[in-house]
């Protein structure tokens, strides 16, 4: 019999995340001699079939090193100074590395922006499989010396996880520096017993990951744990193993037993829903009376005004708003169709009011239910 690990070992698309202290060998710099492994078990990977993207943190961690900057900096533009010197490193590493193997690779950059605009998303996700098309393995890392807090994804796990969802990747494989998720933080606790497997988006896995471990990149556990609960949405499997296991990439691609995998438990998004689910910059948030939850639950409706009992922050109409019931949990998301003063006069009232409350109408339903995500 063959298990979900075999498999998955056999999916045509992956993501490979690499996170920063892995990459930089703790922060000593950028540790060629993994590189170049991982590299070669890519080639290998390429060469038997397997589409290839990957996300690689470090810029910031190899900026630093080329710096002689000890501790990461905390404002923003002595990270960005750091990453755009790391940035560079990085890349020769990996396209040096690759053109051994005859491949070439692709800087791609990315901002949280770039991703919530419709039209660029859909050119990102266009040019992505533009490059997998052409044998290229795309290199992706967020672009961050143009982020700025309120367009960063903050952590490559994130990235890692819309990308998946992006090029819907059969796999989204982060290599990281523990063995995959333990019961406890193992730096906290070493007895702690390491998870074989999960579903992804559990919140009893979610409790038992901590921050970030290190003072290098900005991710921890918990980032990829919910990088795993984005994928699944694409119907994207993640794993998540010690990139020092030798050939974990050829192991992987085996099946073989290393590793936390986590398997996507909810039914797979339409490509759009995908898209909104992956908006991280929610505007505001509305809440529901009991019947309008069950609506949108039981029967998939759109939500109309009559069902909102009360309106938090400024929004305008096309904007992502978050749907909680009246105990305050998050039930869906959706753009709206109205701004905030104007969900304000509608709420409790019919449909058929909001022209005599407003003096137009955009549309009949608050959010429709082509544009609405339940969670
Ligand atoms: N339950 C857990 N299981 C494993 N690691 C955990 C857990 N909770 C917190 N961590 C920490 O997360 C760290 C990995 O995240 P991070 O340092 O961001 O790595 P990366 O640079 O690979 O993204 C581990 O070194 C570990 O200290
Ligand atoms: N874009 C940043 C990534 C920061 C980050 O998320 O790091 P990590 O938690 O190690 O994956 C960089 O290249 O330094």
């Amino acid at each position: 019999m063959t298990t979900e690990r075999e498999n998955l070992g056999r999916a045509k698309r992956w993501v490979v995340k690499i996170g920063s202290a892995l990459l930089t060998n703790e922060g000593r710099g950028l540790d060629k001699e993994a590189i170049a492994d991982w590299v070669a078990q890519m080639a290998r990977l390429r060469q038997s079939g397997i589409e290839l993207v990957l996300v690689s943190s470090g810029a910031v961690a190899e900026g630093m090193k080329r710096l002689g900057w000890q501790e990461r900096p905390d404002e923003l533009h002595h990270l960005q100074a750091a990453a755009a010197v790391g940035q560079m490193g990085m890349v020769r590493a990996y396209e040096s590395f690759f053109e051994q193997h005859g491949i070439h690779t692709a800087q791609v950059l990315l901002t949280h922006d770039d991703l919530s605009n419709r039209k660029r998303y859909l050119n990102a996700r266009s040019a992505l499989k533009t490059l997998i098309s052409l044998g290229v393995v795309p290199v992706i890392n967020e672009n961050d010396t143009v982020a700025t807090d309120e367009i960063r994804f903050g952590d490559n796990d994130t990235l890692g996880g819309l990308v998946a969802n992006l090029i819907e990747a059969q796999l989204l494989v982060i290599l990281t520096d523990q063995q995959g998720l333990y019961e406890r933080d193992p730096r906290q606790d070493p007895t702690a017993a390491l998870v074989k497997q999960g579903f992804a988006g559990d919140e009893q896995l979610e409790a038992m990951a901590g921050g970030s471990g290190g003072r290098l990149g900005r991710g921890g556990m918990l980032t990829k744990l919910r990088a795993a609960r984005l994928a699944a949405r694409s119907d994207t499997a993640t794993w998540i193993v010690s990139g020092r296991v030798p050939s974990v990439l050829l192991k992987i691609a085996e099946g073989a037993d290393y590793g936390t995998l986590l398997l996507p438990a909810q039914p797979k998004l339409l490509a759009r829903k995908q898209w909104i689910a992956a908006h991280l910059k929610v505007r505001g948030e509305i809440t529901l009376d009991a019947g309008a939850v069950q609506k949108l639950t039981r029967s998939g409706s759109s939500l109309l005004s009559i069902g909102v009992t009360a309106v938090s922050g400024q929004f305008t109409r096309g904007d992502m708003v978050s749907c909680v019931d009246s105990e305050g949990r998050e039930i869906a998301r959706g753009l709206i169709n109205y701004s905030a003063e104007e969900t304000l006069k509608i709420m409790r009232q019919p449909s058929h009011r909001i022209a005599e409350l407003l003096g137009y109408v955009s549309e009949s339903e608050l959010i429709h239910r082509d544009n609405l995500v339940l969670l």
